[in-house]
C-alpha cells in the first residue's frame, strides 16, 4: 500500500518521519503526473507546491486554520491530503473541480480562480476571528509571485500591515513565473532574492558541509536551516520590502525542503502577528518535461504522454486565438499605432506572435487587468491604438476602467475577449458569460461577436480603425468552426444567413451561435414555420435593420452565449419597444447562475442552449401553446398594448 493511501486527512501527516514525508512527496508527484496527464490540468503549478502544501498541513490545523490558495489552480496536493484521491474525473462534468470547492470539502475556502484575492480573503477572515474570540485560529494564504503582481494583494498588504496582532501567515510561492517569467519590479525584487550570491553560496556551502557529516549532519542542518535563512535574509537585506510595511519576513526558504519550510512556518505560526514566508519553488518540479518547457513549464496542459510530456491533443482546425494572433500581426504591419497589452497571458491570448514580430509594441503588465485598461487609455491619449487581450471573465475586474477611463474619454481602445461564453473545465469563475451584459451599458461602446474566422479578421480590422470609442471583440475557447457565408448584407452590416418566404420567426444570433441558429431554422422550416437567420456582427449598438426586419415577423428569437439577463436579447427587445415594434421576443441565453465545471457540450445541453431545445420552445410558441418554460428562455410578449404574439 502506498503511504498516500494511509492519509485520510491532514492530521495523518503528523506522525510521519522525515523520510516518510519525502516518500509521500515522491508518491504525490507520481500521482499528479499519472492522473493529470490523462485529464489535463495545472500540472506544473501543482508539482511545484508538493513540499509547500505538506509543510503547511503539518504545521497548521486545517480547516480550523483556513488555507486560502490564490487563484486555486495549485490546490491539487491540498485535495490529495484532504481526502480526495480520485483525480480521474478532474475538471470533468460531475467530477473533481480543478479549484477549491466548498461542496467537496470543509478544507476548501476560496473557489474563485481570479488571481490576487487571497490576501484580502485572509485579511477579512483573520479580522473576523479576532473580533469573534477566535484569535487563536491562524489564516494561511498561499500566493504566487504572479498573483503578487495584482493590485489587490498590495491593497490587502497595506491593510494587513496596519494591524499587527492577527495570526495571519502569507506564504509566497515564488517560482518566478506566471505562465511566462513574472514581470515588473516585484518580480525583480523576488528574483534578486533568489539569485543573490550571498544567499545562494552560503546556502549551498552550509548544505554541502552538513551533508559531508552524513545523516546526523543532515539532521543538524535541517534544524538550523530556519535560522540560517533568517540570517541570510538579513545579510541580503531581503526583508526590506516587507519590513517597511511592518510585516515580518521570513525567507527565502528552499520551497522543496519540507523540513526547512516547516521550521519557517512554525516560526511564523508562533509569531503572533502577520508574517510573510517567502518560499523559492520550481514550477514543474520533479518532472523533466515540465521543467524543460520554456513556454510555461506545463502551467496548464491537455492530455499528454506521461513519459515524454508530448501533447496528445490534435487540433482539427486553428484556434480562435491563433486566428486573432495572425490577424493582429497583419494589421500591426500596416498600422504602427497598434500596440498590444496582456495581463500575464502573452501566449494564452495569442499576443506572443505580435511580440515576436514587434517586441517593443507588446506590453505584459502582470496580472493587472485594471492597470492594463487604464494604461491603454493613456496609450490612446498618446496617439496609439492599444489592443487589450484578456480572457472574457477577467474583463469583469476592469469594468470601471473600461467605463471611466476608456469610454468616458472616448478613447480608441480595442478589447479582445478570448474564452467568451461557456468555457467548461475551469468552472464557474472562468466561463466568460458576463461580458455582453456588463459591457453593453458602457456609453459609446461598440461590441462585435465574430461568427467565424473570416468575420474575426473583418471585425478586428474594423475595430482598430475606431479612434473615438472602445471597441470589443469576443470569441470562444477552442477551434474555429464552420464558416457561414451571408446570402446578403444589409446597409448597416447585418448578414442574412438564411431567409424564409414566410415571415414567422426572425432568429438573431450572436457570434458562433450562428451555427445553432441555422440548425434551429432548419428544424422550424421542417415543420412549416418560416425562419430567417441574421447575424448583426456588431451586436452593440443593435443595428437599425435588425429592428426594422423584426417588424415584419411574428417572433424574434435572439441566441447568445452569455447570460440572458442584460444580454443582447434584452437590448433587442428594448430597441424594438422603443421603435414601437411589438413583435414578441424570445431571448435565449445562459441562466444568470454559476455554472459548474464540465465539458462545454454538457453545460450547453444542461442549460438548453441547443438547437433541439430552442426549436421545441419556439415551435410551441408559434403554434400558440404555452411554452414549457425552459430555464433559459425568457418570453417577452408586449403586454402594454395588450398585443398577443402574432402567432
Ligand atoms: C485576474 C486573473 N487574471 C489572469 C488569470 C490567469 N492566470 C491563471 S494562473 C496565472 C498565473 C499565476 O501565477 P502565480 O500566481 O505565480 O502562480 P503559479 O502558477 O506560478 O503557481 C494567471 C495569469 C487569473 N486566474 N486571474
Ligand atoms: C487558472 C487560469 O486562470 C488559467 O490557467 C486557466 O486554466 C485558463 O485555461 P485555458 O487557457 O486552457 O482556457
Ligand atoms: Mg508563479
Amino acid at each position: 500500500m502506498r503511504l498516500l493511501d494511509t492519509i485520510r486527512g491532514p492530521r495523518d501527516l503528523d506522525a510521519l518521519s522525515d523520510d516518510q514525508v519525502e516518500e509521500l512527496a515522491r508518491e504525490i508527484r507520481e500521482v499528479l503526473v499519472a492522473d493529470v496527464s490523462k485529464t489535463g490540468g495545472h500540472l506544473g503549478p501543482n508539482l511545484g507546491v508538493v513540499e509547500l502544501t505538506l509543510a503547511i498541513h503539518r504545521v497548521f490545523d486545517s480547516p480550523r486554520d483556513p488555507i486560502i490558495f490564490d487563484t486555486g489552480h495549485q490546490s491539487y496536493v491540498h485535495k490529495l491530503l484532504t481526502g480526495r484521491k480520485d483525480f480521474s474525473t478532474l475538471r470533468q462534468t460531475g467530477g473533481l473541480a480543478g479549484y477549491p470547492q466548498r461542496s467537496e470539502s470543509e478544507h476548501d475556502v476560496v473557489e474563485s480562480s481570479h488571481a490576487s484575492s487571497s490576501l484580502s480573503w485572509a485579511d477579512g477572515i483573520s479580522k473576523a476571528f479576532e473580533m469573534t474570540g477566535q484569535g487563536d485560529r491562524h489564516v494561511v494564504a498561499v500566493v504566487g509571485d504572479g498573483a503578487l503582481t495584482g493590485g489587490m494583494t498590495w491593497e490587502a498588504l497595506n491593510n494587513i500591515s496596519d494591524d499587527n496582532t492577527r495570526n495571519l501567515v502569507v506564504v509566497v510561492n515564488d517560482n518566478g513565473r506566471s505562465y511566462a517569467p513574472t514581470i515588473g519590479g516585484m518580480a525583480r525584487f523576488l528574483n534578486s532574492v533568489r539569485t543573490k550570491q550571498s544567499y545562494r553560496s552560503l546556502h549551498l556551502k552550509s548544505r554541502s558541509a552538513f551533508d559531508r557529516l552524513g545523516s546526523p549532519g543532515r539532521a543538524i542542518y535541517r534544524g538550523v536551516r530556519g535560522g540560517l535563512h533568517g540570517f541570510l535574509s538579513r545579510v541580503s537585506g531581503n526583508e526590506a520590502l516587507y519590513s517597511n510595511l511592518d510585516i515580518k519576513y521570513i525567507g527565502p526558504i528552499d520551497g522543496h525542503d519540507e523540513r526547512a519550510l516547516e521550521a519557517a512556518l512554525r516560526q511564523a505560526k508562533d509569531y503572533g502577528a502577520p508574517v510573510i514566508v517567502h518560499a523559492i519553488t520550481e514550477k514543474g518540479r520533479g518532472y523533466e518535461p515540465a521543467r524543460r518547457d520554456a513556454a510555461d513549464q506545463f502551467h496548464a496542459v491537455g492530455q499528454i504522454d506521461p513519459e515524454t510530456g508530448e501533447s496528445l491533443v490534435t487540433a482539427s482546425a486553428p484556434s480562435w486565438t491563433s486566428v486573432f494572433a495572425d490577424e493582429l500581426v497583419t494589421l500591426a504591419e500596416r498600422d504602427e499605432r497598434l500596440v498590444g497589452i496582456t495581463a500575464a497571458m502573452l501566449r494564452p491570448t495569442g499576443l506572443h506572435r505580435m511580440a515576436e514580430r514587434f517586441p517593443n509594441r507588446v506590453f505584459d503588465v502582470g496580472i493587472a487587468e485594471q492597470h492594463a485598461v487604464t494604461s491603454a487609455a493613456g496609450l490612446a491619449f498618446g496617439g496609439l491604438h492599444p489592443v487589450v487581450a484578456v480572457y472574457a471573465t477577467f474583463i469583469n475586474r476592469a469594468f470601471d476602467q473600461v467605463l471611466m477611463d476608456v469610454a468616458l474619454h472616448r478613447a480608441g481602445v480595442t478589447f479582445v475577449l478570448d474564452r467568451a461564453g461557456v468555457t467548461g473545465p475551469d468552472g464557474p469563475s472562468h466561463h466568460g458569460v458576463w461580458d455582453l451584459s456588463i459591457l453593453q451599458v458602457v456609453p459609446g461602446i461598440r461590441l462585435a461577436a465574430p461568427r467565424d474566422s473570416v468575420r474575426l479578421a473583418e471585425e478586428l480590422a474594423e475595430a482598430v480603425r475606431v479612434g473615438d470609442a472602445p471597441t470589443v471583440l469576443r470569441f470562444p475557447k477552442g477551434t474555429v468552426g464552420t464558416e457561414y457565408d451571408a446570402i446578403r448584407r444589409t446597409h448597416d452590416g447585418v448578414d442574412v444567413l438564411a431567409e424564409s418566404e414566410r415571415r414567422d420567426v426572425l432568429i438573431v444570433t450572436v457570434g458562433p451561435m450562428a451555427g445553432i441558429g441555422l440548425e434551429v431554422a432548419r428544424k422550424l422550416e421542417a415543420q412549416g414555420i418560416g425562419a430567417t437567420v441574421v447575424d448583426p456582427r456588431w451586436v452593440v449598438p443593435v443595428p437599425e435593420s435588425v429592428v426594422s426586419l423584426a417588424g415584419e415577423y411574428r417572433i424574434v428569437v435572439s441566441i447568445e452565449d452569455g447570460i440572458r439577463v442584460g444580454g443582447i436579447g434584452t437590448r433587442i427587445r428594448q430597441d424594438l419597444r422603443e421603435a414601437g415594434v411589438d413583435t414578441a421576443v424570445t431571448e435565449v441565453g445562459l441562466p444568470d447562475e454559476f455554472l459548474d465545471h464540465g465539458s462545454r457540450g454538457d453545460i450547453l445541453e444542461r442549460v438548453g442552449l441547443t438547437p433541439q431545445h430552442i426549436a421545441r420552445d419556439v415551435t410551441a410558441m408559434v403554434l400558440g401553446s404555452k411554452l414549457p418554460h425552459a430555464r433559459n428562455a425568457g418570453i417577452d410578449v408586449p403586454t402594454s398594448s395588450g398585443a398577443q404574439p402574432r402567432v
